[in-house]
């Protein structure tokens, strides 16, 4: 009897299918298959999450990640290239969340409809020799298209930015979406939690500790001399001799480029990105659920020093930003390293700026 129905069923599908084959893609006809077989649509609660640049080196790990979420309900992965293939991998995973995969910016308007989070990591990483803001000239046009989508697709959605240069792309994000008329500032967020993790990791190693016991506030920005680990701030509180100092900050301000060595020009830290983008982004949904005291460090519209834009650590909440902590007491070493990464973040910022004004 249960035979014969399956039997009947599948007549029914390959019947469709047959009928609309000429008109839709392999995809689209496997989609509907699954679509006449599955009772289930699953992804009823939890939060609905977007991936632009999901099949990159980045993309493809923090997907995976992604999925393995469970405030995550619907997780949708798009790409001007290989989508299909990343998605139908990752969406074998039983896990909650819903997979969808969007490729090509006629389908961008689709992926991003409906999202509570967007986290962006689409564009050229580096090679070596370069620096990040030699990334500027590809991947400014590539966050300034992609910020255009939101504004018209999720216009309210929470951004976390983590295309090079970030202290160009997210003046570059802000100016679009001010252009747009939908600049909220409390929802854009450049994801500097490597530079967290990093410093988390070789701290740990210095002072023998379990990294992930130690909390080292990085601000400032995401390069080079930007990148300001706050060694004077770090839980659980110690002291560090001048040479140890030196050595840490030197290695956190390099961590990037340390990888993109390593690499031989087959490009940047990917893994280790995944994890940061995984760990921010979940902290962004435990804030719009209403979790309490949920702070990361994160390159931010801001007033905590003279510049428009600058990391320190925030504190998310419902609406994204709900606070932003002012630096603290710093040290000698600390307050001559804020006056060079203010000079070059002042330019970097103004780069983003003048892209989108000009
Ligand atoms: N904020 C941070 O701490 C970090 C930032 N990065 C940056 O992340 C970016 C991505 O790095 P990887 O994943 O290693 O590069 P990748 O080249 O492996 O992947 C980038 C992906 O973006 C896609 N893409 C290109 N144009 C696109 C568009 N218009 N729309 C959607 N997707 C598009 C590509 O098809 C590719 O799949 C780079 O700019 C890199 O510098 C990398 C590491 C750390
Ligand atoms: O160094 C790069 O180009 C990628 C990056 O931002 C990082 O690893 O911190």
């Amino acid at each position: 009897m249960e035979k014969q129905q399956n039997y009947e069923a599948l007549q029914r599908i390959s019947r469709i299918t047959a009928h609309l084959a000429p008109f839709t893609s392999q995809m689209e006809e496997a989609d509907l298959l699954r679509g006449s077989v599955c009772r289930s649509k699953g992804g009823s609660s939890g939060f609905k999450v977007a991936i632009l640049g999901a099949a990159g080196g980045i993309g493809q790990p923090l997907s995976l990640l992604m999925k393995m979420n469970p405030l995550v309900s619907v997780l949708h992965l798009y790409d001007v290239v290989n989508t299909p293939g990343v998605t139908a991998d990752v969406s074998h995973m039983n896990t909650g969340a819903v997979v969808r995969g969007f490729l090509g910016q006629q389908q961008l308007e689709s992926a991003l409809s409906g999202m509570d989070l967007v986290i962006i990591p689409a564009g050229v990483p580096r090679k070596p020799g370069m620096t990040r803001d030699d990334l500027f000239n590809i991947n400014a046009g590539i966050v300034r298209t992609l910020c255009e989508g939101i504004s018209k697709s999720c216009p309210h959605a929470i951004v976390n930015l983590i295309s090079n240069p970030v202290n160009s792309t997210v003046p570059i994000a802000a100016e679009v979406f001010k252009k747009m008329g939908m600049y909220e500032p409390k929802r854009l967020l450049g994801v500097t939690t490597l530079d967290v993790v990093r410093a988390n990791t070789f701290v740990a190693e210095v002072l023998g500790l379990d990294p992930r016991e130690v909390n080292v506030p990085v601000v400032g920005g995401h390069a080079g001399v930007t990148i300001l680990p706050l060694l004077s701030q770090v839980k659980p509180p110690c002291s560090f001799t001048t040479e140890e100092i030196s050595y840490l900050t030197e290695r956190i301000q390099n961590g990037g480029t340390e990888v993109v060595e390593a690499k031989a020009g087959a490009g940047s830290a990917t893994l280790s990105m995944a994890f940061a983008a995984a760990k921010f982004a979940d902290a962004c949904l435990r804030g719009l659920r209403g979790d309490a005291d949920v702070v990361e460090c994160s390159f931010v519209a801001s007033e905590v020093t003279e510049l428009p834009f600058f990391a320190s650590k925030v504190r998310l909440g419902r609406m994204g930003i709900e606070e932003i902590f002012s630096l603290g007491p710093l040290s000698e070493f600390e307050r001559s390293g804020l006056e060079k990464a203010k000079k070059e973040l002042a330019q970097s910022i103004d780069k983003g700026i003048r892209f989108i004004r000009k």
